[in-house]
Parts: structure tokens; sequence; C-alpha cells
């Protein structure tokens, strides 16, 4: 076992990989107008012929700065051997994170974050081709700088036990929600047609998107809840759109559809902001969720120490990696928030899936208020794309992170020299 370890890292590459959803607005918010579902995608080859595949979900034209992002912390990883890397994993996170030129541009958030999680994505796949982990083992693998005064390797340790059998999520998988039907630029007819077919095919809870035209949200509010009927659940997302208080206002007004959550309400920097968001709309029985754009595991800390959020969103590309994850998981768990993930984008539900199950078999335990966005769009460019079934995200039978995409994708899709970019003026 030891001899199949070595796998000594001799190559990264990254590649531009866009996709021009923006041309049927898939994906379009109140913020994000024009999203082009992109992805800095990164192959580790290892002189033992195994291959470890790994992504961070971008937009547009942002790929090609994240792109330099990882072509600069390339070197930190090319000549190490994985065995190297996870028999001190938290070690190597650090050498990533706190490199002494670089995170100056950090640390620990923005570009060079994202790229840190492109890079630890696909070390996480090439080591999970090779073999199981112990829990014991993946505590080893989180940084507790910054968060020790809520959370110790001890405490995560016993915090971290066998809590569930797997059988129930090979059997039924983990419940999820769907946000494909209503984006904000899907006129009104096509988020009528897509909320048919999700109820035909067993969708019972749905995301809106909502923050630009307060008559709009209400319009569209009201078909979708009159759609869905009283008992099926509605999640509202603003994706930054408010100022505090005009936050607390416009979703009061949309209180009469009983959304579960609003996301991303206003800056996702502002901690006490959300605070006082959560604490008005409490009364009507409304939560916040928020964490796609917490830029890692000290603001989720400070997010739990001020009861400003209800919902923990990870995000397996925005934080660094399944090491910074797992540090948000424990600390939502040892705060009793509930956590739904972020997904869609491109390969974010392919690599969450992971997390979720995980939070699920080994902390939680607990289904309660608990599910995993999913989006319906460009799974069919992976090699092991997620299996949904009844609303259920059915757990990955391939070894890996499930985030490698078919190299003709990749081929077609990259920019600007790929086919589908050649002859369009973008
Ligand atoms: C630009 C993207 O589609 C976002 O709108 C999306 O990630 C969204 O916030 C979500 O919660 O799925
Ligand atoms: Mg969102």
């Amino acid at each position: 076992l030891l001899d199949k370890m070595l796998h000594k890292i001799i190559n990264l590459t990254v590649r531009d990989v866009r996709f021009p959803t923006s041309l049927d607005q898939h994906g379009s918010d109140a913020m994000h107008t024009d999203p082009d579902y992109s992805a800095a995608y990164v192959v580790l080859d290892t002189d033992s012929g195994l291959t470890g595949f790994g992504l961070t979900f971008t937009l547009g034209k942002g790929t090609e700065i994240v792109v330099c992002a990882v072509e600069a912390l390339a070197r930190l990883v090319v000549g190490k051997c994985l065995q190297e890397i996870v028999s001190d994993f938290r070690g190597f996170y650090r050498l990533l994170t706190s490199d002494s030129q670089m995170r100056w541009l950090g640390p620990e958030k923005g570009v060079i974050h994202l790229a840190t999680a492109a890079v630890l994505n696909a070390v996480w796949d090439l080591w999970a081709r090779t073999e199981g982990k112990e829990p014991k083992q993946l505590v080893s693998c989180i940084d507790f700088r910054y968060i020790t005064d809520v959370l110790t390797e001890e405490e995560a340790l016993d915090l971290l036990v066998k809590a569930q059998e797997e059988d129930q999520m090979q059997k039924e998988g983990y419940p999820a929600y769907t946000t494909s039907c209503a984006w904000l630029g899907y006129p009104d007819e096509q988020l009528k047609q897509l909320c048919t077919d999700a109820l035909k095919s067993g969708w019972t809870r749905f995301k809106v998107k909502v923050g630009a035209d307060l008559e709009d949200d209400v319009r569209r509010c009201r078909i979708i809840r009159q759609m869905i009927g009283p008992d099926n659940t509605l999640m509202i997302d603003a994706n930054q759109r408010w100022d505090v208080a005009e936050a607390i206002s416009w979703v009061s007004k949309l209180a009469e559809f009983r959304p579960l959550w609003i996301e991303e309400p206003t800056s996702p920097d502002d901690i006490l902001g959300h605070a006082a968001i959560s604490k008005a709309l409490a009364p009507l029985g409304i939560g916040v969720a928020t964490g796609e754009q917490c830029q890692n595991r000290v603001m989720f800390k400070q997010f739990l120490q001020a009861s400003a959020l209800q919902f923990v969103q990870i995000d397996s590309c925005r934080l660094g990696s399944v090491n910074e994850n797992l540090a948000v998981l424990l600390m939502a768990h040892k705060f009793n928030v509930p956590v739904c993930p972020h997904a869609g984008g491109v390969g974010l539900c392919e690599l969450v899936q992971h997390l979720i199950l995980f939070d699920y078999i080994c902390v939680s335990a607990d289904l309660r208020n608990r599910m995993c966005e999913y989006v319906d769009h460009l799974h069919e460019h992976f090699t092991c794309p997620v299996v949904i079934q009844d609303a259920h995200y059915m757990p990955p039978k391939d070894p890996g992170y499930s985030c490698e995409m078919l190299e003709s994708t990749v081929q077609r899709h990259q920019y600007p020299e790929g086919n589908v970019w050649k002859n369009m003026k973008k």
C-alpha cells in the first residue's frame, strides 16, 4: 500500500473551461446577470500514472485570473509525493495558504483561495483514488489556526464519531432541493413549465431568485407557492443585493409566501448585518442562509458566534477544499446549526455531495432542516456525474472526488480556443 501511495506529482496543468450559460440565462441572479459557468480545471499527473482532477468554480472572465493564481501555486505541489502531502496534510494546507509572498494576496480569501481550492481538490481526488480514510486521519488535515477559541483538535476528535450507518444513504440518498426552476432571467412561462416538470419528478423543495424588483418577486413567489402548494418548501436568494434595512423590509413583504430562508441578503462580509437581519426576520419564521461567498473558516466562526445565520452553506470551491470544509462542518455541529451546502455552478454538485454525505455519516447524523442544493446544468460533462433519484443525491460509487471532466468537453469549452468559443463574439 505504501508503495502505491508514493505517487510523485510530476506535472500540474490548469485550463480555463467556460460554458456559455448566460445565453439562456441559466444561473442568473440579482447580481450576476450574465453568468457563464466556468472552472479553473486542474489535472495532477504522477509518476505512477495515477491522475488527480480538481477544479474551482468561477464565472467567465474571472477564470483567467484564477488560472494565473493556480499556476503560481504549482511550484509548491509539483515534485511532492502524495504520501508526503497526506502524512502532514495540515502542513501542506499551510504551505499553500501561508506562502510568505503569496499570502499577501489573501490570506485565505479571494482569488488565491479559489486557486488553493482547485489544487487541493485535485490532491483529495488523487488521495481518494488510492485508499479509504479514517476519521482521525481527517482531523489531522484541518488547520485549527484561528479557530481554537471555538474548536480544538481534541474536541473535533470527540465530535467526529461514526454517527450513522451508511446503509440509509445507500438506499435513500441525501435530500436535495432544486434551484433550476427559477433563475432570475427566466420568463414566467419557463418558470411554470420547469416547476411543473420538477414536481412531476418528485421535487418538494424549491429556491427562487429575488432581489432586483419587488413586484417581480411577489409575482414569481406567488406563482411558485401556488404551484407547489402549502406543504412544499420554498427558499429565496438575493445574492447580496440589499443593504441591511432594505433586506428586512423587502423580505417582510415576501413573508406571506413563507420562505424557509433568505439567502445572501446583503454583503457576504457583513456578519453583524446578517445578525441584525436574522433577529428581525426570526419572528416571521424566516431564517438567514449564507456561505457561497463566505471567505474562510474564520468568517464562518464569527457568523456562528454572532448567531448571524441559521443555515450554513459550505462551498466545495470557495473554502480551502475538504480541509477547511471539515472545520466548518464541525463548528456548525457544535453550534447546532444545520449545514445546507451550496452547489450548482459547474462541478459543485459533484464535489459537495461527498462533503454532505460525510457530514451525515460522521458528524450530524441528522436530516432535520437539512438538504443539499441541486442545479440541473452541465452534469453531462463529467465522467461520474451526480445521480439524483426522487430528489435525493445517491452516494457516488466511483473512487475519487467526482470532478473529472470529459476530455472532449474540456477541449471544446477551453477559452478562447475551444470550438464553442472560437466563433462567438464574447
Ligand atoms: C451565479 C450563480 O448561478 C449563483 O446565482 C448561484 O450560485 C446561487 O447563488 C445559488 O445559490 O445557487
Ligand atoms: Mg445562492
